[in-house]
């Protein structure tokens, strides 16, 4: 089997043969998936729409019928003749009403439910897959997924299949009617599938790239809204204004080109089809006068053909509108399935092993990484944190000190070496046992939606309100907190826009406090503090830092006075090792940073 495409070349709009194939058979298996559950209700539907419009395709033949027989009858005095006629006519008519409203019900149960399958599934997928995954992605490009791609897939389950399989049926029903009714008028009427088909194939073949286009499109349009957005503060700060307005302008522009031109093969496909179909009921009325004539063809069976060869173009007409939709819907069933095809780059392990008495003892040896495809970043690391050791890792920007407590935190694997806890591999832990074990605080303090007390409950959900001011009294937020309009009860918008970037990351160090781990890794988390409330954070730590192993990260160097040992860092090696002391006293790189800092205090 092929290696899965996932995303990769996902804003090609021109694939291959075999791209295409597999890109195709992966969206039908998605569809298949989604639809499996709804098996019995598909059945029903079916059914419904069979009988509905074996009813509806009646009515003509029955129109026949009363021209040719009821009408002879009653005139010689047999009304029963018309109660039977009528009768029949009143029957299928609200034998078809009744069946289609409850068929339309069912159809959307089945979308529906389909529909909000795919949109959990989504969702949870995107969640699962990797911060790697997710920093080459983007949010823009998820929400367009999740938005843009969803709601034309809605279109077309919503509207679109059920039209599609009521007309289609309505047409192979009718045809036969015809063919019933009068097989060389049937025979006519088959001659215009020629133009009818030669016209659909045309139509595909000119659309499938551009509906792709409009997807890649689609979604450059949102994710550039989207980033623009995020990174407003930026935005205002470096007056981007006016070129972001034309770089936006420019992509909706394209958006604009893509959805003109699809309009205009559209309006193509539906006038030529209305054309066939008035040619094709022309012929007929010619041809069949012409039997009137000479008596071989009935007034009734002529009525009865022309009404049902106008009845057959009406669903053809709205298959092609379906088609159009099917285009776009596939198109971003293409994008959707890619998404749902990717792999978290770091996996769960299968058979996952347990720390029983988790220590917090950390253990590189040999180990090689580098992010993605990307340049090695660690070669051949070696490296032992004792449990219980609070160590403070420093070292010029882009040294790789990130690197390392992400690498602890396992957002991403090694290329080669070992990285152990407690002499049991990473990889080995299960996601939730190791999120227990090692928390990572970072300089970004990101908030959730909810109130302060919420937010710290985050690192123990079991806690009651009391643990969790006294977390919170533990990293010297509880005095901020109760300051604020509701105390603990106060909610916080999304990005913590009510507390400043210090109370959010004292409310992550309370959360972090609460959640009580082996390990905890401090990323420039003390970064936002001004002194104050860096000294009041100090105590806190230290009681936070008391027995568990402690990475600290950081550029102030006075977080690195309460660490038992220091690492300076550079290109991604550990080039001095010590107790603070000690590397003062060794005069090298520490040492000066050290200097440094002392003077930028005086
Ligand atoms: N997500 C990423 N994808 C690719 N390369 C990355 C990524 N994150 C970091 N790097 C690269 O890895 C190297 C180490 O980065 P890292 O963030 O670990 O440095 P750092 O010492 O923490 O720097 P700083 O003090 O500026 O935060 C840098 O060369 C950086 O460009």
């Amino acid at each position: 089997m092929s290696k899965p495409m996932g995303v990769s070349d996902e804003d090609n709009i021109n694939l291959s043969g075999v791209q295409r194939k597999q890109v195709r058979s992966r969206s039908f298996r998605l569809l298949a998936r989604l639809a499996m559950p709804q098996k019995k209700l598909f059945i029903l539907t079916v059914a419904l729409v069979l009988v509905s419009n074996a009813a509806r395709v009646a009515l003509p033949l029955l129109i026949a019928l009363a021209i040719d027989w009821t009408l002879p009858q009653v005139r010689e005095g047999n009304w029963s003749a018309l109660g039977i006629s009528g009768g029949a006519y009143i029957i299928c008519a609200i034998l078809a009403g009744v069946l289609l409203a409850w068929y339309i019900n069912c159809a959307a149960r089945i979308s529906q439910a389909m529909l909000l399958d795919l949109r959990q599934q989504v969702f949870r997928h995107t969640q699962r897959l990797s911060l790697e995954f997710h920093e080459n992605y983007t949010s823009g490009r998820i929400i367009s997924r999740q938005t843009s791609d969803l709601e034309t897939l809605r279109e077309l389950l919503d509207q679109g299949v059920s039209e599609l399989a009521s007309s289609c049926v309505f047409v192979v029903f009718t045809l036969i009617t015809i063919f019933a009714l009068d097989w060389r008028s049937g025979l006519v009427l088959c001659i215009a599938a020629v133009p009818v088909t030669i016209l659909f194939f045309w139509y595909q073949s000119r659309s499938e790239v551009l509906y792709r286009e409009s997807r890649v499109v689609s979604a450059k349009v949102i994710s550039t809204f989207v980033e623009t957005m995020t990174g407003i503060r930026a935005v205002k700060a470096f007056r981007r204004e006016v070129a972001n307005d034309e770089n936006y302008g420019d992509i909706a522009e394209k958006y604009r080109v893509n959805s003109v031109r699809s309009f205009n093969l559209f309006g193509i496909l539906q006038p030529g089809l209305v054309l066939i179909g008035n040619l094709t009921v022309a012929a007929l009325l010619a041809y069949g006068g012409f039997r009137i004539l000479d008596g071989t063809l009935a007034v009734g069976v002529m009525v009865a053909l022309l009404l049902a060869a106008k009845r057959v173009f009406q669903p053809v007409e709205q298959i092609a509108m379906f088609y159009s939709s099917l285009q776009s819907a596939t198109a971003a069933l293409e994008k959707v399935s890619g998404l749902l095809e990717e792999e978290p780059s770091v996996k769960e392990p299968l058979k996952p092993r347990s720390i029983d008495q988790v220590k917090g003892e950390i253990v590189f040896r040999d180990a090689v990484f580098g992010y993605g495809q990307g340049p090695i970043i660690m070669d051949r690391f070696d490296l032992k944190l004792e449990a219980g050791q609070t160590v403070a890792v420093v070292g010029q920007t882009g040294a790789g000190k990130s690197t390392l407590a992400k690498l602890i935190s396992r957002f991403y694997d090694l290329r080669s070496g070992s990285l152990e806890i407690d002499s049991v591999p990473i990889q080995e832990i299960s996601n939730t046992e190791l999120r227990e074990h090692v928390v990572m605080v970072t300089q970004e303090a990101f908030l959730f939606s909810g109130s302060v007390a919420e937010n710290i409950a985050l690192g123990n959900p079991t806690a009651t309100l009391a643990e969790v001011q006294d977390a919170a009294k533990a990293v010297g937020a509880h005095e901020f907190i109760l300051e604020l309009p509701e105390g603990y009860d106060t909610d916080l918008n999304k990005r913590g826009g009510r507390v400043s970037a210090g109370q959010r990351q004292l409310i992550s160090f309370a959360r972090a406090f609460l959640a009580d781990p082996a390990v905890l890794i401090l990323d420039e988390a003390t970064s936002s503090l001004d002194i104050p409330s860096e000294r009041a954070v100090q105590r806190g730590l230290q009681q936070l830092l008391g027995n568990r192993t402690a990475l600290i990260i950081a550029h102030r160097l006075s977080t690195v006075q309460i660490a038992d040992r220091v690492l300076v860092v550079h290109d991604g090696k550990i080039i001095e090792d010590g107790t603070p002391e000690q590397l003062i006293a060794d005069q090298g790189r520490f040492a000066s940073l050290h200097k440094a800092w002392k003077d930028s205090l005086v």
